[in-house]
C-alpha cells in the first residue's frame, strides 16, 4: 500500500489520482498511530519534508513531497513583471534539511539572481518584520504559515505535475522493491527456519536481525526479538566479541538453559567491513544421535543387533545361568569374552549383551577375524587413509572402531587373529584411539569390545599363536556358552521356534512333531550345536510331507553320522532307539564301561555284547 501521510487536501487528490492512474492501492493517514495500526507490507509513505522526521521511527520507506527551486523561479517570474517590489524573495522552507538543499539549488543556477533568502522555521521566527517582504510557499505551507508571515507579501508555489509524477514514480518503485526484499526474506527465514541449527544473526551494533525457531527454543526466546539488542538476552554474548575482531570461533561449548550447545561464530564481512555477525548452534546430544547415525549409515555391511537376550531360546538351568550373567556382564562397559564351541550362539550373547548395555541405542558391528587376510583385517579394523596403499578408497575409509564409535565392536573367531594385528588391537584397547592405516590423526574411539572364540586361548598362548598380554585385558569378563548336547531340554523349544521360522521361509505348512524324534534329538551328541539344529530342521521342513516331522524324516542324519567319527555312547543310529540298545547304553554308563561286567548284569557274554555294541554303533 503507498499511505499519503498528512497532505493537504488539493495535494492529497492529486496525488491519489495518479497513483489510482497507475494501479496502486491508495492511504490515507493523519497520525503515526493509525499507521502503526494498519501497516502491513509492503507499506510505502509519501509526505512532504515537514513531516518526514516523524516518520523516521518507524524506519517506513518514505517518499517526500518537496519543491524545487525551478518551482520557486516559475513563480517568482510570473509575477516579477506586474508586481515588482525591487525586493528579492524569501523562499519559505519546511525544515532546515530542504532550506539547505534549496539554497545549494540556487547557488549552481547561473541564471538566478543571486539575493534569494531561504528561510525555515528558525530564520522566520527570529525575523519579526515580516511586512514589506516578499514570500515563496510552497502549497502545502500556506496554511501553516497564515499567521506568522502576516503583512508580506506571499504567493504560492504550487507543485508541478513533474513533481507529483516523480514522487508517483518513486513510490511504485519502492512497492517493487519492498515486495522483492520480502520475498527474499520469506525465502530466507525458510530456510533459516529448515535448517537444523539454531541460527541467529545480529548486525554491526549487535542487534538480532535474524533468528530461526530452533534458536529460539534453545535460547528460550519468547515475543518479538527482531531488532533488539542480542545483549538483553544473552549477556555477555560472545557474538559481540566477534564483531570487535572479526575473527570466526568454531566448535565453541557452552551450558544454555542446562543444556551443553557446540556452537560456531561467524563474522559477516562485507569489503573488509565488519556488517554483523551470524552463529549457528546445536545440542551436543543431537550432534551424537547424528554421530551414530551417520557411523552406522557409512559401515556398508553394518550388522544390526536384533537378538536380545531374552529372545535367546532356552529354559535348561545351564542356558538360563549363561543368560543371566550376560545380562550382568552387559551392564559393565568390560570387554567380554564369549567361549564356547562353534554354532553355540555366541553371536546371539554378544548381540544380546549390546541390546542390554547402556550402549544399545549406539551401532553394533561385527568382524571375523579368521574371514579375513592380514591386511584387510587390518585396515577393515582400524580404517586407511587416502592413498594409503594402491587400490585405497579415495578420501580413505573409516575403520569399524570408528563406525563403531559409541557402540560395541563384536571380534568373532579372535583366536585366529593374526599375531600383529593383536598387538595393534591391544593398543587400542589401551588407548581408547586409533591411528588410521598411513594416516597421522589420532582418532579417540569409544568403542566397547565383545570377542569370542571356539578355541582354547590358553593353549593357543602356550603354542605361541595368541598374546598373553591380549589374553588377560580381554578374559575379563568370561561368558561360557554351552554346548547344546548340555543343554538337551532345550531341544524342544529350540525345534519349535526353527519349525515355525522355516515354514514362513519356505512356505511349508508343519505343524506337529513326532515325540519319538525329540529322543531320538536328545540322544545325538550335536557336534555343530544349534546350529546344525537348525540346518537339521531346516532340511526336514523341506522334505516334509504330511505337515509332521517325524523319525523317518531324519534318516539323513544317521547316515551322516556313519561317515564322520562317532560319538562314545551316544551314536545316533535308527537302531540304536532299540529299546535293546538302550539298555546296553545304559549298563554300560552305570558300570564306566567295564564291559566284563556289563555283560554279567546283561545276562550276556562279552562276545556278544561286543557283537551289539558294534551293531547298535555303541563305543
Ligand atoms: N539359543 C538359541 N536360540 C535360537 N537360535 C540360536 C540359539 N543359539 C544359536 N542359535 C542359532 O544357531 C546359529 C549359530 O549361532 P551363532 O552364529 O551365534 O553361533 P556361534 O557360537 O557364534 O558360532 P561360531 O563359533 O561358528 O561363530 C545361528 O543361526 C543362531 O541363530
Amino acid at each position: 500500500m503507498i499511505a499519503l501521510y498528512r497532505l493537504d487536501k488539493e495535494l492529497e487528490k492529486g496525488m491519489a489520482a495518479l497513483l489510482a492512474q497507475s494501479g496502486q492501492s491508495v492511504g490515507y493517514f493523519y497520525s503515526i498511530k493509525s499507521i502503526l495500526d494498519q501497516m502491513m507490507n509492503p507499506f510505502i509513505v509519501i509526505t512532504t519534508e515537514r513531516y518526514c522526521e516523524e516518520l523516521e521511527s518507524l524506519s517506513l520507506p518514505v517518499v517526500t513531497i518537496s519543491i524545487d527551486i525551478s518551482d520557486a523561479k516559475r513563480v517568482w517570474e510570473k509575477q516579477q513583471g506586474a508586481e515588482r517590489s525591487g525586493q528579492e524573495p524569501v523562499v519559505v522552507c519546511a525544515t532546515a534539511k530542504e532550506r539547505d538543499w534549496l539554497k545549494l539549488e540556487h547557488a549552481l543556477d547561473h541564471t538566478a539572481e543571486r539575493d534569494w533568502q531561504f528561510w525555515c522555521d528558525d530564520e522566520i521566527h527570529a525575523n519579526h518584520d515580516h511586512a514589506h517582504r516578499v514570500y515563496l510557499i510552497p502549497a502545502w505551507e500556506a496554511a501553516f504559515w497564515s499567521g506568522a508571515l502576516a503583512g508580506g507579501e506571499r504567493y504560492i508555489i504550487e507543485p508541478s505535475l513533474a513533481m507529483l509524477r516523480r514522487a508517483v514514480q518513486q513510490a511504485a518503485s519502492l512497492v517493487t522493491y519492498t515486495k522483492d526484499r520480502l520475498r527474499e526474506k520469506h525465502l530466507m527465514e525458510a530456510v533459516v527456519n529448515s535448517a537444523h541449527d539454531a541460527v541467529i544473526a545480529v548486525d554491526r551494533l549487535g542487534n538480532i536481525t535474524l533468528v530461526n525457531e530452533h534458536a529460539k527454543i534453545l535460547l528460550g526466546l519468547t515475543g518479538e526479538v527482531l531488532g533488539k539488542p542480542i545483549a538483553d538476552y544473552i549477556p555477555h554474548s560472545d557474538m559481540l566479541r566477534v564483531l570487535k575482531t572479526g575473527r570466526q570461533e568454531l566448535g565453541d561449548v557452552a551450558t544454555v538453559l542446562d543444556r551443553s550447545i557446540v556452537i560456531n561464530r561467524i563474522p559477516v564481512i562485507v569489503k573488509d567491513q565488519i556488517v554483523g555477525a551470524v552463529s549457528n548452534f546445536k545440542e551436543i546430544s543431537d550432534i551424537q544421535k547424528m554421530e551414530m547415525s551417520l557411523r552406522k549409515k557409512l559401515h556398508d555391511n553394518g550388522l544390526e543387533a536384533r537378538y536380545r537376550l531374552d529372545s535367546i531360546i532356552g529354559t535348561s538351568a545351564m542356558l538360563v545361568e549363561t543368560r543371566e550373567q550376560a545380562a550382568l556382564f552387559a551392564k559393565t562397559n568390560a570387554t567380554v569374552l564369549i567361549t564356547g564351541e562353534s554354532g553355540t550362539g555366541k553371536e546371539l550373547f554378544a548381540q544380546g549383551i549390546h541390546l542390554e548395555s547402556p550402549r544399545a541405542l549406539g551401532p553394533f558391528l561385527a568382524v571375523n577375524c579368521a574371514a579375513l587376510p592380514e591386511s584387510l583385517l587390518e585396515s577393515e579394523l582400524f580404517g586407511y587413509e587416502d592413498g594409503a596403499f594402491t587400490g585405497a578408497k579415495k578420501g580413505g575409509k573409516p575403520g569399524l572402531f570408528e563406525l563403531a564409535h559409541g557402540g560395541t565392536l563384536f571380534l568373532d573367531e579372535i583366536g585366529e587373529m593374526p599375531l600383529r594385528i593383536q598387538v595393534l588391537l591391544l593398543r587400542v584397547l589401551q588407548e581408547r584411539r586409533v591411528r588410521r592405516v598411513g594416516g597421522e590423526r589420532i582418532i579417540p574411539v569409544d568403542v566397547r569390545i565383545v570377542a569370542a572364540t571356539n578355541r582354547d586361548l590358553e593353549e593357543e598362548i602356550e603354542k605361541e599363536h595368541f598374546r598373553a598380554d591380549l589374553y588377560y585385558r580381554i578374559h575379563m569378563l568370561n561368558l561360557e556358552v554351552p554346548p547344546l548336547r548340555d543343554r538337551l531340554s532345550d531341544i524342544p523349544l529350540l525345534v519349535a521356534s526353527m519349525i515355525q521360522e522355516m515354514n514362513e521361509q519356505h512356505e511349508q505348512k508343519v505343524e506337529e512333531v513326532d515325540e519319538e524324534l525329540y529322543s531320538l534329538f536328545q540322544a545325538y551328541h550335536w557336534p555343530g550345536n544349534v546350529r546344525e539344529l537348525r540346518n537339521v530342521v531346516e532340511r526336514m521342513v523341506l522334505l516334509a510331507k504330511g505337515g509332521k516331522l517325524g523319525i523317518s524324516d531324519a534318516a539323513f542324519l544317521f547316515a551322516k553320522k556313519k561317515r564322520g567319527p562317532v560319538h562314545s555312547l551316544t551314536a545316533a543310529t535308527a537302531d540304536r532307539f532299540d529299546p535293546e540298545a538302550k539298555r546296553i547304553e545304559a549298563v554300560l554308563r552305570q558300570v564306566k564301561h567295564n564291559k566284563t561286567l556289563a555283560a554279567k548284569m546283561l545276562g550276556m557274554d562279552r562276545t556278544t555284547l561286543w557283537r551289539k555294541m558294534k551293531q547298535y554303533q555303541i563305543e
